[in-house]
Order: structure tokens, then C-alpha cells, then sequence
């Protein structure tokens, strides 16, 4: 998305800005102006960091990147009438070759988010941003603190792996955190639409590759670390270390963080020991590793939680005595912790505790997370509970395993596969956390991307195999995911539950350089109805059986 209006911003303004860092080469292309005259000055509408989305009067940044340089494609970006180009010395040359202006940094990245802010004339300004990082709960988090800041009557924007939201206009997103030049042009929309407020997610890629510099936010949450990305990071040290650096003066005012989880109390200490932002915790009894014996007492705590099959109600205790009712209406006891990160968070940005307590209360459910699927035509007759999530790393599959074994009284089917070219070893951990805490697992496609199906399957059934025999869940493979599903409800009686893990509110499947449109929820729904017409067809052959074998009444 980009602002309707812009102002042209003078290149030899951000050259000054950037400092002795940068170094401007101008072009040598202009016979006709009087060796004596300044060079003409180059003016800058917009940004971008992708040579197929340059506009004209756009900044091109040409970034080096895991499979190209972005200056391979400045042709195109000056073709498409880039007005200048921002590269680093590798990608000089080819920039140079345009004839258009470019600006050498050291590193494009570095300082991608303050200039791209300076183009849109820092539209986040006045905005007020929670931004939420952690392994799982970023996007429940977001869409809860949404509705709470709507509650206080706030215009307000959403940015996070689901959908980018300006008031009521949604856009898809491609990434759970934008690049720098998309999440400016994003908050200079906003800003042009009178939005006040805005709920985001922090991923430790946007702290990694600078996607959120020159972004500050009021209030930074932490939800918790557990295993992901270690594709991208090089163990759970620097994937902690990454999402820390969103807890320093640089990006926040104040941190807000969960201390059920022992790098959240990690984090804590970081923290206070620097004592350079304010933080507040929150936790919630009986959480996981939670309580006084881990050395540190919670400001805020969800007590008295009642646990129910669509979400739950539990009383929050804050600082001062301030106590109140509260309520969720997602299920699973993760979703309490979420529920008091939003509630938290909400009251640090500022609002009051009922507000912001009903602004969560008032949340429908979040697209794909824990997402109930209920048969339209035949609802009635469906005695058993389908679910949607995007679970997709070990933690969250034991979060929601665990949480549905506290309200099932059937059994739990699971189907889910772990994604292609992505961590290769949180496969044994999804694996084996299925097959211990399931009763059955079938194991499917998850979007294998550029990889071989039957590898990303024997991986999972590796920890698979750790699970002692009988205490294993019954596991089958099936690779096509809409055969597993349809299997897995064939397979679910009444009062069970069966939970399709993984691609929650995705719509497409990667398979080879591919997307097949492929929506969990659609499929799910398509087998619950099929299912239920051959159990009905089948229940009146068996009547109509009953009614040929009955004794002639004369
Ligand atoms: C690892 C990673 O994050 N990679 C990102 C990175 O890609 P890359 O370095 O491979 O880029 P590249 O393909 O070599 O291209 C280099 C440059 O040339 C440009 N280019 C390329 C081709 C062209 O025709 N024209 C052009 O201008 C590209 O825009 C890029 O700037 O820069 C690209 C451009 O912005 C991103 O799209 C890409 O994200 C990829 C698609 C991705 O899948 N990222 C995931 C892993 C990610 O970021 N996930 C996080 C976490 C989600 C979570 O919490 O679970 C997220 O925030 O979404
Ligand atoms: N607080 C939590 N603790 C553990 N698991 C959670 C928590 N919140 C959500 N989950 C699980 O993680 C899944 C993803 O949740 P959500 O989308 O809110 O997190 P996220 O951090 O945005 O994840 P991602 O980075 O994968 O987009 C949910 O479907 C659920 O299975
Ligand atoms: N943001 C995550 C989403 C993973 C979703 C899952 N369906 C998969 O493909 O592994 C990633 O890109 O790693």
C-alpha cells in the first residue's frame, strides 16, 4: 500500500542526513548545464526495495540478498523511472551503469527503515504502535490488541502475518513483518487516513534484516521462545538475542512480558539490568513453568481461569489492587496468556483497564488459530469438534495438544506435516510432540516448497520413533492433504476432536516453484460434509435393512 500523496523530498537533504557514511555519485550526463552551475537536484517520491514495484520518482534500494543483488535490476527500477538509487560498494557499479544518482552506504539495510521513514516524512509520528515479537501468540496478540484499541474508540491499523489492516480496507500479506519500504509506505496510508493507533508483529526476521528501523513502538511485548527459524538463526541464543533487540530505547518506551516463560524472565533481567526502559510482567497461574519458585513475582496475573471448549474467563489482578472479570474467546490456556499480553499491553498504551479488558472480550476469533469448522448443511448432526490452527513448530503443537486434552472427552486426531525449505529440525520435535500428546496423528504435506515430501515425513516419523511404543499415538502418512484430512474425519467419532495443523489461514499451497490454491478450512469443511452425508445415507440403509428383516406383522 502506498500514500496517495507525497511530497518530492530532495535527494542532497538524505545525503546530508546519512552523514559521512554515504557517498553520493552523480552522474556525468549533463552536457548542456554550465560546468560553473550545482548539479540539478533529484527529487524522491516514494520507496522500494523491489525493482518490479518501482514507481516513478522512486528511491530504488538495491539490496544484496541471499540469491541475487537487488543492482542487478536497476535497469528495470531506472526503466521504470526510479528517480535515484541507495546501494552498498558491491552494488555501485551496476547502479552507476544507469546514469541515475546513487547513494553508497556500507550497509543498505542498516539504515533501509530511517530513510525509507524520511521519504514518507515519518508518517508513524503520531501514531500510537504496540508491536508484539515471540515465537507463537504475535498474530492473536495483534488482532486482540485491535480490537481493544477500537474499543477506546481509536481509528486503527493492523500489520502481521495474516493481513495488513487500514480501518476497515484489508490487504493480504506476504510477510509477517514487512520490509522497511513497504511498512513506511503502509504507515504513511495510515497516517494519511486518520489512523491513531496500530497493533503490529515484530518477527526476529524484521530485527534481523532491519525491516522495522526507524519504527518506534509505545509498547513492545515479548509472548515467549521456543523452537523455529533455526533455518535462519544460528541457535536459540542468537534467536533470543534477535528478539531482544526490540527491548532496548532504540524501538521501545516500555516492555511488557511474559514470565511463564523462562526467556521472558531471561529477558526480564536483560532488561533491568540495563534499566533503560520500564518493564511490566504478566503471568498466569498454573501457567507453564510459571510461579514465585522461579524467583520472580508477576505485576499482573490471570487468576481463578475457567477453561472452556471456545475460550475461557479468568480474573485479572494487576499493581494497586486494580481486579476484574475477564474473557477470551479463543480457547486453550495459551490463549489466557495472550489474552493477558493484549489486556497488559493495552493498559501500558495507556488505556483503562476495562477498556482494555473488553476490547479483548469483544474479539471475534482470529482467522486459522484454533478456528472452529462446523458442516452448514447438516451442523446439527456433527457430534464432533474441528478445528483449524496454524501450529506449525513444536511449542505451539504442545500448547494446543495440551490444551485440548484438558476439555476432550473423545479422541484428538491431528494431521500435519512440517513446511519445506524451512528449520529442518523442528521435525522431530513436531513429530514426536503429535505422537505423545495425540491419540491419532496422520502425517501429510505441509508446502514442501522445493523439497521432497517423503524426506520433511521421515524426519517427523524420526521423533516419531522416540515416542515409547505405548504411549505413541496411532500414526499413519498420507502426503495428500486433502486425502489426510478426509481421513482423519472419517476417522473422528462422536466427541472427538480432530485439529488440522499448520497453514491455518493460508490459501495456497508451495509445492515446486508452485502455490496450488489449497485452504485448510475449505477442505476440512468439504470432508466434515461428505462424511456426514455417507454416515446418514449409511444410517438409513441400515433403517431401511431393519425395516426388510422385521417379522410381517400379519
Ligand atoms: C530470509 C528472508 O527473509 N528473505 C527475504 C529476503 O530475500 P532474499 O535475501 O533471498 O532476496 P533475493 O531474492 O536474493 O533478492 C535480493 C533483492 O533483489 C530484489 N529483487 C529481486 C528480483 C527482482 O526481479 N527484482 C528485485 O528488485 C529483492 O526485492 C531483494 O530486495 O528479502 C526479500 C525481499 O524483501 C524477502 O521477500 C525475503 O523473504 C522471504 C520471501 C521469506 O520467506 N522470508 C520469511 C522466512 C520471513 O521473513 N519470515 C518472517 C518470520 C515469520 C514468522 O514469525 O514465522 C516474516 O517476518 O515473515
Ligand atoms: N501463547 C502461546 N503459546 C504457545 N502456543 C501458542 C500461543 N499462542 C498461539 N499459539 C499457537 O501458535 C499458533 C500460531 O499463533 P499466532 O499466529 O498467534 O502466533 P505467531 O507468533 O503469530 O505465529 P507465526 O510466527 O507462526 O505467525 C497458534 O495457532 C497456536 O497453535
Ligand atoms: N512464517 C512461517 C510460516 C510457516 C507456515 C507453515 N505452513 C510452513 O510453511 O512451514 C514461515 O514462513 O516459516
Amino acid at each position: 500500500m502506498r500514500p496517495e500523496h507525497t511530497s518530492l523530498r530532495p535527494l542532497s537533504d538524505l545525503v546530508t542526513t546519512l552523514g559521512s557514511d554515504a557517498t553520493l555519485l552523480r552522474p556525468d550526463t549533463d552536457p548542456e548545464r554550465p560546468a560553473d552551475m550545482p548539479p540539478r537536484e533529484v527529487h524522491v517520491r516514494g520507496i522500494t526495495h523491489d525493482s518490479r514495484r518501482v514507481r516513478q520518482g522512486d528511491l530504488y534500494a538495491a539490496l544484496p540478498g541471499t540469491r541475487v543483488h537487488g543492482a542487478e535490476f536497476s535497469r528495470q527500477a531506472a526503466d521504470a523511472e526510479a528517480s535515484a538509487i541507495l546501494t552498498d560498494a558491491e552494488g555501485a557499479e551496476s547502479a552507476a551503469a544507469t546514469g541515475l544518482p546513487v547513494i553508497v552506504v556500507p550497509d543498505v539495510r542498516a539504515v533501509l527503515g530511517p530513510v525509507a521513514s524520511w521519504v514518507y516524512g515519518d508518517p508513524a509520528r503520531d501514531l500510537l504502535l504496540v508491536g508484539t515479537t515471540g515465537t507463537s501468540g504475535k498474530t492473536t496478540i495483534s488482532y486482540l490488541i485491535e480490537s481493544g484499541l477500537r474499543k477506546a474508540g481509536m481509528s486503527t491499523g493492523l500489520v502481521g502475518t495474516v493481513e495488513m489492516r487500514v480501518g476497515d480496507e484489508r490487504v493480504a500479506s506476504s510477510l509477517t513483518t514487512p520490509e522497511a519500504t513497504d511498512l513506511h509506505g503502509l504507515f504513511a496510508v495510515m497516517a494519511e487516513r486518520g489512523i491513531t493507533a496500530a497493533a503490529m508483529e515484530v518477527s526476529s526476521h524484521a530485527l534481523a534484516l532491519g525491516r522495522v528501523g526507524g519504527a518506534r513502538y509505545d509498547v513492545a511485548i515479548f509472548t515467549n521462545l521456543s523452537q523455529d527459524h533455526l533455518d535462519f538463526h544460528s541457535d536459540l541464543r542468537d534467536y533470543f538475542d534477535t528478539k531482544a533487540r526490540l527491548f532496548t530505547p532504540e524501538y521501545c518506551d516500555i516492555a511488557v512480558v511474559n514470565t511463564d516463560d523462562r526467556f521472558g524472565r531471561a529477558l526480564v533481567d536483560m532488561v533491568a539490568g540495563r534499566g533503560d526502559i520500564p518493564v511490566t510482567t504478566f503471568a498466569v497461574e498454573g501457567g507453564s513453568d510459571a510461579g514465585p519458585e522461579n524467583g520472580m513475582e508477576a505485576d499482573w496475573n490471570a487468576v481463578d481461569v475457567r477453561l472452556g471448549d471456545t475460550g475461557s474467563s479468568f480474573r485479572v489482578v494487576g499493581p494497586g489492587g486494580m481486579e476484574a472479570e475477564a474473557s477470551v474467546a479463543l480457547p486453550g490456556p495459551f490463549n489466557v496468556s495472550n489474552a493477558m499480553a493484549a489486556i497488559v499491553g493495552l493498559v501500558e498504551a495507556g488505556l483503562p483497564m476495562e477498556t482494555a479488558i473488553a476490547g479483548v472480550a469483544a474479539a471475534p476469533g482470529v482467522p486459522g488459530r484454533m478456528e472452529p469448522v462446523a458442516a452448514r448443511s447438516a451442523a446439527s448432526e456433527q457430534d464432533f469438534t474441528a478445528l483449524v490452527d496454524y501450529s506449525h513448530k513444536p511449542g505451539a503443537i504442545e500448547a494446543v495438544l495440551d490444551s485440548l486434552r484438558a476439555t476432550t472427552k473423545g479422541r484428538i486426531t491431528m494431521v500435519v506435516g512440517c513446511g519445506g525449505d524451512r528449520d529442518r529440525a523442528k521435525r522431530p520435535l513436531m513429530g514426536e510432540a503429535a505422537a505423545r500428546l495425540a491419540d491419532q496423528v496422520i502425517i501429510t504435506n505441509d508446502n514442501p516448497r522445493s523439497e521432497d515430501p517423503v524426506s520433511i515425513a521421515a524426519a517427523m516419523l524420526e521423533g516419531v520413533a522416540k515416542v515409547p511404543e505405548n504411549h505413541r499415538a496411532h500414526v499413519t502418512v498420507e502426503l495428500d492433504r486433502a486425502e489426510a484430512i478426509g481421513l482423519g474425519v472419517a476417522r473422528t467419532g462422536p466427541g472427538d476432536v480432530i485439529v488440522v495443523a499448520g497453514k491455518g489461514h493460508e490459501t495456497g499451497q508451495y509445492v515446486k516453484g508452485e502455490v496450488l490454491p489449497f485452504d485448510d478450512r475449505e477442505v476440512l469443511l468439504n470432508a466434515i460434509e461428505d462424511a456426514l452425508r455417507s454416515r446418514a445415507s449409511e444410517r438409513l440403509g441400515s433403517a431401511l435393512q431393519n425395516v426388510h428383516r422385521a417379522p410381517d406383522p400379519g
